[in-house]
């Protein structure tokens, strides 16, 4: 059988994603112990897209979010996000990057607010670090109070809300200066279930309306089976995707497909779950037979 022909020359990886991560490394050392957190991670995210990102404790899901986010840097391998290489940008670019490009918020409510400043405060002052004149700071805190449903905590602190409120006046703050990118690292986390579902519908409705690229971390089932997108991060390193969509049966019915997708990395290595590699006994050695549209595994007979 004659196989297609590659492109004379391969597009660089990842060229039309807002977001790419390409074999990205990040080991910390503490005295004489080294924890590689992140080991060779791929990631490709599209402008405007939405995704989860879930992955058990320790697998390097908010080690990735700070590198994203600007607050943390990379060992090795490439991060960039629109046309910022999170591995050489001096520092000057970084604060830059950090005040305009990207937004954060983080599961502890407290920790995303302060004590003593209002709501419309504490979003006003992103946009006078940026130095946005009184006049558009205080159209953009209306906009964003009234697209975040908390127009009446505009004047509280963060005592005189709820968590659900709190969290969404953190992602007000997180938009204020118009960022092409928002990271949630576990927002719902502290959290009941009913609140949890009001913010990530706040989350969803930033990234419809503004148009924000969304990346968030969760552990919740419920906010990752509502995104397009699932990636699933083991030791370090991208393992799976579950891309969701809706379909309408003929009688009008709508209903959510889901399939789950092995993540191959550029070298052409996929990881195959355990249970296939335990129901056929999938050892050390396995057959690869090219079909016309698929590619099988067979055991290794002897
Ligand atoms: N500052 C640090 N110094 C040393 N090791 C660290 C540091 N930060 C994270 N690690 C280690 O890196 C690995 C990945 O941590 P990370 O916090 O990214 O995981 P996570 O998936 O976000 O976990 P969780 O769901 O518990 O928040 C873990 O083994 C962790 O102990």
């Amino acid at each position: 059988m004659s196989l297609p022909q590659p492109p004379e020359r391969a597009a660089e990886f990842g060229r039309d994603a807002l977001i790419v991560c390409d074999n990205l490394v990040r080991i910390y050392q503490t005295g004489s112990i080294e924890v590689q957190a992140l080991q060779g991670l791929d990631l490709l995210v599209g402008a405007g897209e939405m995704i989860a990102v879930v992955g058990a404790s320790g697998s390097g899901k908010s080690t990735l979010l700070s590198i994203l986010a600007g607050i943390d840097a990379p060992t090795a391998g490439r991060a960039r996000v629109g046309e910022a290489d999170l591995l050489t940008m001096s520092r000057r670019d970084r604060v830059r990057y950090r005040r305009h490009t990207v937004g954060f918020v983080r599961q502890q409510t407290a920790s995303n607010l302060i004590p003593y400043l209002t709501s419309r405060e504490v979003i006003e002052m992103p946009m006078v670090a940026a130095r946005r004149p009184a006049r558009a700071r205080r159209a953009r805190a209306d906009e964003l109070l009234a697209a975040l449903d908390v127009t009446d905590c505009a004047d509280r602190k963060p005592s005189q809300m709820s968590g659900g409120q709190q969290q969404r006046v953190a992602i007000a703050v997180a938009m204020a200066n118009e960022p092409r990118v928002l990271f949630a690292d576990e927002p719902t986390g502290e959290l009941d279930t009913a609140t949890s579902a009001g913010v990530f519908e706040a989350l969803r409705h930033v990234n419809r309306e503004f148009g924000v690229t969304v990346v968030v971390v969760t552990h919740d089932p419920e906010v990752s089976g509502q995104v397009e997108r699932t990636v699933a991060i083991r030791d370090g390193r991208t393992s799976s995707e579950v891309l969701r969509r809706t379909e309408t049966s003929s009688n009008g019915d709508t209903h959510v497909i889901a399939e789950e997708y092995a993540v191959m990395d550029r070298a052409g290595r996929v990881q195959i779950p355990r249970e296939y590699r335990e129901a056929l006994d999938l050892t050390r050695r396995v057959r690869l037979a090219l079909e016309a549209d698929h590619v099988t595994i067979h055991p290794d007979p002897s």
